[in-house]
């Protein structure tokens, strides 16, 4: 018996010392399904049951524990007694293989059809004694108790945009160098995507560009090919001492690594052009001795880009003839825009008078119109390239929004779905998504977005300990269509009755569990890791045909990972700019994906937000997500029959009860925890209303990370404090309002009402029956 079907059974245990031996599980395994008697259930021989020398604190006799001690190894386990977890277990068995119907012998139906989208409350008919026991010694977990009700979301009938990826012409039409052709070939890149066919002809003509098409079109390529047909045609033939020729300035580290790979690969074609790259993270030596060798395509990010060009001599940028700014809108947005001023700025004192010649082109999935002023660039009357208006399906678009926000295509393949989730049942809900991807699923290539690197590095390290395990499915089970996996897959889809299993199936399990194959394999990324291990791990995910990839935004701009099938939000990004790129990881040229996003009850503007830009979501119900829990729980416990509730509740006991024993992953928890409550009160102004920081309820949140402390104790004083800081603000603001409506008395009109188009002007007029 494998070590996670022991530690799911140790869940029967309401608090131990150490869990007993394989043997002692084995043999509730075998009894289980007897009817239960105290005198026919004793333990295996070998362990002896022992007295209490006195009460402690933990293990109470009221509490019907008993010491038994493993003659074998003399150890001496704290445990409910023997006959009580063998009577807990038979009465799951007879109480869950009720299923769906009245239970035979109450004539009660079972908790799970009760449960109804708007009905968290446990089943009072549930009569489970390790969940009432833990109730009655406050360790149960209220999961479903006390959550906000979820609303109701109509759908809008916004109809959604998307733009067509792949172009009817090839690259030979183009007017470019042969070997680059056939060097496309060899990728199996025949025919171009549409913002190639209209991006390298208004590259190769000279003219500054604005590139604008949606996530996974092919944007390198649309310049990088021309720029190599350019350089590679020049002559005298391009060397070395030429120095830089063009600069490719992008968000991140792993961006800067696929770019270049891809001039890497297109020089094949002209030996002579050499490309590099600078990244943050590595060596500055190396990449010092690497420019003074001679580069003559550099791609950057800004940061290491800028401290070259102040510290480095060989970095020269006065011959450059292209400046390409990749992901335009997040680099010329606050976060970069001093950085970028600033390598625009030696551009222009390196090459005085020579602007003209510097060839600009900027590109994004979601370029808004004048971004290129924010850095003071100055482009000399672009050409704008849009592919969503290119595209002559979606040149007049129906639009029923009458919103005045842009429209942003998503690929046309790509699901957008929405999982209203109360913040308790986050974490279980999650844990449930991944396992019904990973276990049941083919979908197994899932990527997650966290809002901070705290919370990314706490759920990699808990989601590693407790679910991997719970993935181990044999070949053998693959091939056999009888197996559990796919039995439980037509449980799901409604085609099999579940409670008529039978015994052979349980021993294939056990073996299967013993099979290592299948584990899910928790990666992680986030700007806080040392280069190393992200490259590491950036290249282990793209080349992956499965695994769970946890990050930050660190990940969600131009990154191409192959296979992706799932973007989940655990988070929602702070801007619909920022949900676009990050959903465009799947769904990558005309590939079928799907995004999904947890969003708390009181969240659901959000959607209406990017129902405005024309990306519409469809609903997934909370339950049919939890229900997976029931069948992961199943494997260990070989038993289909804990009810929706009880799994989420004991994996969410598993999770508390881990964070008690393990003080590092606590740590992380609690981190996790301060971290995502700093980052909820630093939303942005536009979605402030929808995640409100006051409407945050703290201790639901330090559940949903598995912790049991209160807020206060987590030492998210500082979150609190933010809190309290964010309240007295407001109190302070409504009062001077108040007083200054006072000073201005009844019939005039109050400053802002004079100077604000949106306002009513009503607030300054006497109130109906008040005397003036
Ligand atoms: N002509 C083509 N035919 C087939 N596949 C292509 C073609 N051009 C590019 N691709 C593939 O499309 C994928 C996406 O390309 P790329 O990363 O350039 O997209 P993008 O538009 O820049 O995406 P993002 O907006 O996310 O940065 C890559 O895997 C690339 O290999």
């Amino acid at each position: 018996m494998t070590d996670h079907i022991q530690r799911n059974l140790v869940l029967n245990f309401v608090e131990k010392d150490e869990p007993p031996d394989k043997d002692y599980f084995q043999d509730f395994q075998k009894r289980k399904r007897s009817t239960y008697s105290d005198d026919a259930h004793q333990p295996p021989a070998k362990y002896k049951k022992k007295e209490f020398d006195k009460p402690s604190k933990a293990v109470k006799p009221s509490q019907d524990l008993v010491k038994y001690e493993n003659t074998e190894t003399n150890r001496v386990h704290k445990i409910p007694s023997y006959s009580d977890t063998a009577k807990n277990i038979s009465d799951n068995y007879n109480r869950s293989s009720i299923s769906d119907r009245p239970n035979k012998f109450t004539g009660k139906v079972d908790s799970e059809q009760r449960i109804k989208r708007h009905d968290f409350s446990p089943d009072p008919n549930s009569c489970n004694d390790n969940l009432e026991r833990d109730d009655r010694r406050g360790l149960m977990t209220s999961l479903f108790k006390g959550n906000p009700d979820i609303p109701y979301v109509p759908e809008s009938g916004v109809e959604r945009i998307s733009e067509k990826v792949f172009s009817d012409k090839s690259f030979s039409s183009l007017n470019i160098a042969n070997q680059i052709v056939s060097n496309l070939q060899k990728f199996g890149f025949s025919s171009m995507t549409l913002v190639q066919e209209k991006g390298i002809p208004c590259v190769l003509s000279g003219q500054d560009c604005l590139i604008k098409s949606q996530t996974g079109s092919g944007k390198t390529l649309s310049y990088a090919v021309p720029i190599i047909h350019n350089l590679m045609s020049q002559t005298p033939r391009v060397t070395r001492s030429d120095g830089l020729l063009a600069l490719i300035v992008v968000p991140t580290r792993e961006l800067a690594l696929q770019s270049y790979q891809w001039f890497e690969k297109l020089c094949k074609s002209c030996v002579w052009v050499v490309p590099g790259y600078l990244i943050g993270g590595e060596k500055k030596k190396a990449e010092k001795a690497r420019l003074r060798k001679g580069v003559n395509i550099l791609v950057a990010t800004p940061g290491r880009l800028i401290d070259h060009v102040h510290h480095t001599k060989n970095l020269s940028l006065s011959n450059v003839q292209y400046l390409v700014i990749d992901e335009a809108d997040r680099l010329l947005d606050l976060g970069y825009e001093r950085n970028m001023t600033s390598i625009i700025e030696s551009l222009n004192e390196q090459q005085p008078g020579l602007e003209k010649r510097r060839q600009t082109i900027m590109l994004s999935a979601t370029l808004s119109p004048g971004v290129e002023k924010l850095a003071g660039m100055s482009l000399q009357s672009p050409k704008t390239i849009d592919i969503s208006a290119v595209d002559s399906e979606q040149e007049t678009p129906e639009n029923t929004s009458d919103s005045t926000a842009p429209a942003l295509a998503t690929p046309k393949n790509l699901s957008h779905y929405y999982l209203l989730v109360p913040a308790k049942l986050r974490l279980v809900t999650l844990a449930a998504f991944v396992l019904s991807k990973c276990m049941y699923g083919d979908e197994k290539k899932i990527i997650i977005f966290f809002a901070t690197q705290d919370m990314v590095d706490y759920h990699t390290a808990l989601f590693s300990q407790v679910l991997s395990t719970f993935c181990k499915v044999s070949r053998k089970e693959k091939s056999d269509k009888s197996s559990l996996a796919s039995r439980a897959e037509r449980v799901l889809a409604g085609f099999e009755d579940e409670s008529d299993d039978d015994e052979s199936e349980e021993e294939e399990v056990e073996e299967e569990c013993d099979d290592d194959e299948g584990v899910i394999l928790f990666q992680k990324l986030h700007g806080n890791m040392t280069q190393e291990d992200r490259s590491a791990v950036f290249k282990s995910f793209r080349e992956a045909a499965a695994g769970v990839l946890m990050c930050t935004d660190v990940a969600s701009r131009g990154l191409d990972m192959p296979k992706v099938c799932w973007i989940v939000q655990f988070n929602a990004a702070c801007t619909v700019a920022d949900y676009v790129h990050r959903v465009g990881r799947t769904a990558r040229v005309d590939a079928a994906g799907s995004a999904i996003i947890f969003l708390a009850p009181a969240e659901v503007p959000y959607i209406r937000l990017l129902e405005q830009h024309r990306i519409t979501l469809k609903e997934v119900a909370m339950q049919n997500v939890l229900k997976t829990l029931k069948f992961a729980s199943s494997i260990m416990v070989k038993s289909y029959h804990h009810a929706m509730e009880e799994s989420a509740t004991g994996l969410q006991l598993r999770v508390e009860n881990l964070l008690l024993s393990d003080k590092h992953l606590h740590d992380l928890a609690r981190k996790a925890y301060v971290s995502f409550v700093r980052s909820y009160a630093s939303y942005p102004k536009e979605v402030r209303d929808m995640f409100s920081f006051k409407a945050l309820h703290l201790g639901h949140y330090a559940k949903s990370m598995g912790l049991r402390d209160t807020p206060a104790a987590l030492g998210a004083s500082a979150a609190l404090r933010a809190k309290r800081e964010i309240k007295e603000r407001a109190e302070k603001k409504e009062k001077k309002k108040k007083m200054q409506r006072a000073r201005q008395g009844p019939g005039q009109i109050p400053k802002h009402a004079a100077i604000s188009e949106f306002d009513s002007g009503l607030d300054c007029l006497p109130k109906k029956g008040k005397k003036k």
